[in-house]
């Protein structure tokens, strides 16, 4: 299905003027329902800009009339055992939280309580009607990411460690390690929990807005169906993203420049991923930010509602912008729905791929999970096509100012292309849903038509009259593993086709061709690593040992030196000779006084000077994150050439690894490491460009502290970086110091 995405604009607050006014909704013609945002042209005021949706809310819309429209619809979807995800975005003050979580009164309580009433009076339906043979329960958990770190909201605050949780990857879906899981009962269950978690959320005033909330919150409901023969899970998710702002504006403090660099960089990858997806790229870059991996926009299978909330007025006009051109691109995004499967409490037999051991059977996720992939070749012919006709624009949009032909022209353009990538790419797989148009008639979301729901055999209930609408088939788990088989080899055919179609790329200049160069190799090495870390999470031993070395790490962190030790050399046997981590056992046993070897004697165990150089060159921390796994076989390169052209000039006061940096040093790569553009840009030297550059590479790179630039040595040695820029922006910093 197409994600489905929605804008809802919100009233005028107290303060703010009728005459500042400048977003409305609108529809493509009368009688039609609202479907169209419009905003002038920040440029030319005379001129309007027009962004398409699937649906449009007013200042009128009530909390209700969004509940119904939007979300209730998906309800059904959920208890036959599909995901469902609804985020808010937006700009700081827009009414994300409104929308989410509401206020107080009954009239205006948001998505989330209504969610929860409407689920718990729908799995008490089902019980009745079953005469109580299928019970339903419901668990929530709630975090929030902030500062790129998951902490449980359900736990009070001070039992969080300094790096939070960890997120995982099993069967296609990223799952929070530890998350606290609660059961639901009631609605004053609910309501208790979400208080007392709402309390624990980190909120801090900002110049823009008292009650702004810097973190993204995740509410996740668990629904678990049970019959005598079966278990049935799902999930749905209520995101309020924080707010992007403006630095400048909100007279940030450091602190605050620290919340609003993480925020602001979860939700640019989050914009990168939407246009990735859309131009039908390979690589989604979902996994450089924690918040991009959780909503796994375009990886996950289930059913996504995006709001996008918008202020009405002038003040917030850029943004407003900018996040009416993300979410316009984000409709174009295609992902096909697999429901959960029912999982056998006691299964026909076993077969060669139940997962776990512990007798679940789930569809092969994953290349189904990426057959939006296969659009590549199509869409990029059908984009190249679309740039033939058209010069390039700043914004995805058409003008009202063109004749009324021209003005529906745009839409119909846009699902035309969607449609045709839809049918001609999709052809390989099970039926599916040509997304709906981008004015679409209804101004209620239709339940998507979902995928055709798996059936699967529940032995002793063939013969029963089946409490739901879906037709049961008898089906054995020999013609159930054959099936999966087949749609393998479909996916793989339909991808090794669409490979071979593939047009040519066009001829490069020498400068493109060598970022190309730059960024095909970041692309093969993130592929790699991600190809790894999917195996390794499967391999139980391995990801258990990438736990003990997590733990380890936080021992380490909360100063805990003998736990660090222990829980070190307990995953030892899991990466038996990994250089890194004898390392960090043998410093910690000098440290506790326990060694039995010195240093220099372990240094001398090394396998190769190149090794040893490694074990310098890296900040230390082997801490089972993706940089460590691609460590452990590909310990990084040295570059000697670069190095010895930096470190020299540098190296007297920068060398993190071995002494204390100066204020001015860390200053700099304070602001490089906040990958915040406004920031970066003001380095001297910096144009807007070499800026742009630095902040797009680290992007590229995982948000983990490990990557972080540890010292202008390093610094230098980035692409377009080098001895005297890096000197520049370090002398430029003289008089702020
Ligand atoms: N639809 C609405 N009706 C009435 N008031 C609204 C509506 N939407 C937003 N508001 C009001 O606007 C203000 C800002 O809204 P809110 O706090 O939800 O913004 P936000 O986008 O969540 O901001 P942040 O990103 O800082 O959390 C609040 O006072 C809220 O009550």
């Amino acid at each position: 299905m197409s994600v489905r995405v929605v804008a809802r604009i919100r009233p005028l607050l107290e303060k703010e003027l009728d005459k500042d006014v400048i977003v409305s909704a609108d529809r493509v013609e009368d009688g039609k329902p609202l479907t169209i945002v419009k905003i002038p042209n920040p440029k030319k005021p005379e001129e309007e800009f027009s962004f398409a949706f699937n649906s449009v809310y007013d200042q009128s819309t009530t909390q209700e009339a969004l509940f119904t429209a939007e979300v209730a619809p998906h309800m059904k979807a959920l208890f036959q055992g599909y995901d469902v995800t609804i985020f808010a975005y937006g700009v700081t003050g827009t009414g994300k939280t409104h929308t989410m979580r509401g206020g107080l009164k009954l009239a205006e309580r948001g998505v989330i309580p209504r969610l929860l009433s409407n689920i718990i009076r729908r799995g008490k339906k089902i019980t009745k009607d079953t005469n109580g043979e299928t019970t339903v329960d419901v668990a929530l958990s709630y975090y929030e990411i902030y500062n790129d770190k998951v902490y449980d909201l359900l736990e009070p605050p001070e039992k969080r460690t300094p790096l939070g949780l960890p997120l995982r990857e099993k069967d296609g879906k990223t799952y929070v390690v530890g998350l606290t899981e609660r059961a639901c009962e009631d609605l004053k269950d609910f309501e208790r929990l979400y208080i007392e978690a709402n309390n624990n959320r980190v909120t801090a005033a900002t110049k823009l807005n008292a009650h702004s909330s810097r973190s993204h919150a995740i509410l996740r409901v668990k629904v678990t169906q049970t019959t005598a023969e079966t278990i049935r899970e799902s999930t749905v998710s209520a995101i309020d993203l924080a707010g992007s702002e403006d630095n400048r504006r909100t007279d940030n403090g450091k602190e605050r420049l620290v919340e609003s660099a993480a925020i602001n960089k979860s939700l640019f990858v989050l914009s990168q991923c939407v246009d990735a997806i859309s131009r039908g790229d390979k690589r989604i870059p979902y996994r450089e930010s924690k918040m991009t991996r959780i909503l796994s926009l375009g990886q996950n299978n289930g059913i996504t509602v995006m709001i996008l909330n918008l202020a009405p007025i002038r003040s917030y006009h850029l943004d407003t912008l900018s996040s009416l051109n993300v979410s316009s691109r984000a409709k174009r995004i295609e992902v096909r729905e697999i429901e959960n499967e029912v999982v056998y409490k006691q299964p026909p037999r076993s077969t060669s791929f139940g997962l776990g051991g512990n007798n679940v059977i789930r569809q092969p996720l994953r290349p189904l999970a990426n057959a939006h992939n296969l659009h590549t070749g199509a869409v990029l012919a059908a984009k190249a096509a679309e740039k033939a006709d058209k010069p390039a624009k700043a914004f995805a949009v058409y003008i009202d100012k063109k004749p009324a032909a021209a003005v529906s022209a745009r839409p119909v353009v846009s699902s035309t292309v969607n449609a045709a990538n839809t049918s001609q790419l999709r052809q390989p797989l099970a039926a599916k849903r040509i997304p709906e148009p981008v004015a679409s008639d209804s101004p209620v979301a239709k339940p998507s038509k979902l995928a055709r729901p798996s059936l699967i055999a529940r032995p002793s209930l063939t013969q029963q009259p089946q409490p739901t609408q879906e037709p049961q088939l008898t089906i054995s788990a020999a013609q159930i593993e054959a099936m999966v088989e087949k749609k393998v080899a479909e996916i793989l055919a339909s991808r090794a086709a669409e490979a071979a179609a593939a047009p040519a790329p066009p001829a490069e200049t020498a400068s493109e061709s060598g970022k190309e160069q730059i960024s095909e190799d970041v692309k093969r090495r993130l592929e790699a690593l991600e190809r790894r870390i999917e195996s390794e999470t499967r391999e139980d031993g391995r990801s258990d040992g990438l736990r003990l070395l997590l733990q380890a790490r936080q021992a380490k962190e909360e100063g805990d030196d003998e736990g660090a030790l222990r829980l070190y050399e307990s995953a030892l046997p899991y990466f038996p000779g990994q250089v890194k981590l004898l390392g960090k056992i043998e410093k910690l046993r000098v440290k506790l006084g326990k060694a039995e070897r010195s240093l220099s004697s372990f240094e001398s165990r090394l396998p190769s000077p190149k090794k040893k150089k490694a074990i310098r060159e890296t900040d230390g921390e082997y801490d089972g994150t993706e940089a460590d796994v691609e460590d452990e076989d590909h310990p990084p390169k040295i570059k000697t050439p670069r190095k010895k052209k930096s470190t020299r000039k540098f190296s007297s006061e920068d060398d993190t690894d071995q002494g204390p940096s100066s204020p001015r040093t860390r200053q700099l790569l304070d602001i490089v490491n906040s990958r915040d553009l406004a920031l970066i840009k003001g380095l001297h030297g910096f144009g807007a460009k070499r800026a742009q550059d630095l902040v797009d590479h680290l992007n590229l790179r995982e948000p983990d502290v490990s990557n972080h630039i540890s010292s202008l040595a390093q610094l230098t040695m980035l692409p377009g970086m080098g001895t005297r820029t890096v000197e520049r922006a370090y002398e430029g910093l003289t008089v702020s110091v």
